[in-house]
């Protein structure tokens, strides 16, 4: 079963063969439904028109709602959408913004080596590519029984001290030294680093539950969860037209994204097939950063000072230099009055990559609401992810830059923080990360 394939969509602009059935948007957009007719996954229609049959029968019997049974109706656009597991890069780094996301990190359990973690990424990555095409991996829960893949990818990764409990430190890329300190940190170390990362995105969340369990089962033996996160974004179709996401500020998120269609794009976010170590190319560098949004603080400043924090309006997201959101942000801008139409201290001023040398990353967030703490106030925020081809040259200037002058630091508390390798992508047949452990 094939849905995307089935349609013919067009290959993502990344070249991994990739065929989605919402057309990729880089931009922190969740992209809309695509124009085509769903194609329904082979087993979701076998099951559907059973079961509604068999419902046929029961309803008309007792005179209720026959009418609807007797339709057995294709699974939506949401839903029979399917991201290609398979591919140059993985799943889940240029692919659309999901609904619902889990990221995860798990640490080796005591005397697992490198055997078991092969053997772990192999299952892994069976049940991952299973999943994605909306099939049922062996000894399944039913969690998400009624459902298509609804764009489910599953995303693996490695952090540093894996390479230190697989003796397979010789490998470990120096693009993963540990992040630098920075002044706005209040890291729970609970919450941060880890052997294993999974990132699971889905636009349903039975879904993407599902997924993670799954995961989490396979690991037993062999890995346990050292901490896990939740977050969303807006669900598609819930705009009339694909917009680019908003966050719990309220800001339009992820305008000035890297796009695919960029000359540098693959250069920015993934590792070149030519780089060391060779396990690495076509992989991707993960920054994940849990930052708490000071919400109560934000909420007392008026539109205009808000506004002037980010240097962008908030209605649209035009830059305050003027225009429309997509237009370039004028950072030299003036107003009639002569000063600075994006302010010294706005955040895309100081975050932008004309004022770091270059550096650039691609973002790719989910937020979160964690409920409220003591005070009344929301545990709510930004689950913040950077993708780039080395953080040393995305995240780290950037982070540095802001740690120093941005206005929105003052609204805003780094709370837990990971750096993790995550390789290319796998053929079928392959898995995640084979040539690290079999290499
Ligand atoms: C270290 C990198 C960054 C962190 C951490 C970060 C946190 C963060 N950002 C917002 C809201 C917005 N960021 C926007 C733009 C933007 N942010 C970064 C980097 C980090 N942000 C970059 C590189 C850029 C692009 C700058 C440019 O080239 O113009 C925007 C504007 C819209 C957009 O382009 O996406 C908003 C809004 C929050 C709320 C946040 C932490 C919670
Ligand atoms: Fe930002």
């Amino acid at each position: 079963m094939q849905a995307a394939h089935a349609r013919g969509e067009a290959s993502t602009p990344a070249g991994n063969g990739a065929r989605a059935t919402r057309r990729p948007r880089h931009d922190g957009t969740p992209a809309g439904p695509s124009a085509a007719p769903a194609g329904v996954p082979r087993r979701t229609l076998l099951g559907v028109a059973g079961a509604a049959g068999l419902t046929v029968g029961a309803a008309a019997g007792a005179g209720g709602h026959a009418l609807a049974a007797e339709q057995p109706r294709a699974l939506s656009t949401v839903g029979s959408a399917s991201v290609p597991f398979h591919g140059r890069h993985q799943a889940g780094i240029s692919s659309p913004l999901q609904a619902h996301g889990h990221l995860v990190a798990f640490d080796l359990v005591p005397g697992a080596g490198r055997d078991r973690a092969a053997a772990l990424m192999r299952r892994w990555t069976s049940a991952a590519a299973t999943m994605a095409e909306g099939r049922q991996p062996a000894e399944d829960n039913q969690i998400a029984l009624d459902a298509g893949p609804s764009s489910l990818t599953v995303t693996f990764g490695f952090g540093a001290s894996f390479f230190d409990r697989t003796g397979l430190r010789s490998q470990r890329p120096e693009a993963l030294a540990p992040l630098p300190p920075f002044s706005a940190d209040a890291l729970d170390r609970q919450r941060s680093d880890g052997d294993l990362f999974v990132q699971v995105g889905a636009d349903d969340a039975l879904v993407a539950f599902h997924a993670l369990r799954v995961l989490q089962k396979l690991a037993a033996g062999t890995a346990a969860v050292r901490w896990q996160m939740s977050g969303f974004n807006r669900t598609p179709g819930a705009t009339a037209e694909p917009r680019t996401a908003r966050n719990l500020m309220g800001q339009v998120d992820g305008t000035n994204n890297p796009r695919p269609s960029d000359a540098d794009f693959d250069a920015r976010v993934f590792v070149p097939a030519s780089a060391r170590p060779a396990w690495m190319a076509n992989g991707s560098y993960v920054v994940v950063r849990r930052i708490r949004m000071l919400l109560d603080s934000w909420d007392q400043l008026s539109l205009a000072e808000q506004e002037k924090v980010i240097g962008r309006r908030k209605s649209d997201g035009a830059p305050l230099s003027g225009g429309t959101e997509t237009t370039p942000v004028d950072l030299g801008g003036r107003r009639a009055d002569g000063s600075l139409a994006i302010a010294g201290d706005a955040h895309v001023r100081v975050a932008a990559p004309e004022s770091n040398g270059g550096a650039a990353m691609l973002r790719r967030p989910f937020s979160f609401h964690d409920g409220f703490d003591e005070r009344g106030a929301p545990d709510a925020g930004l689950l913040f992810m950077a993708w780039q081809a080395d953080p040393r040259r995305g995240f780290v200037p950037v982070q540095r830059k802001l740690d120093r002058g941005d206005g929105l630091s003052r609204f805003l508390r780094h709370e837990a923080s990971a750096l993790f390798a995550v390789p290319g992508g796998c053929a079928p047949g392959e898995y995640v990360g084979q040539r690290l452990l079999q290499g």
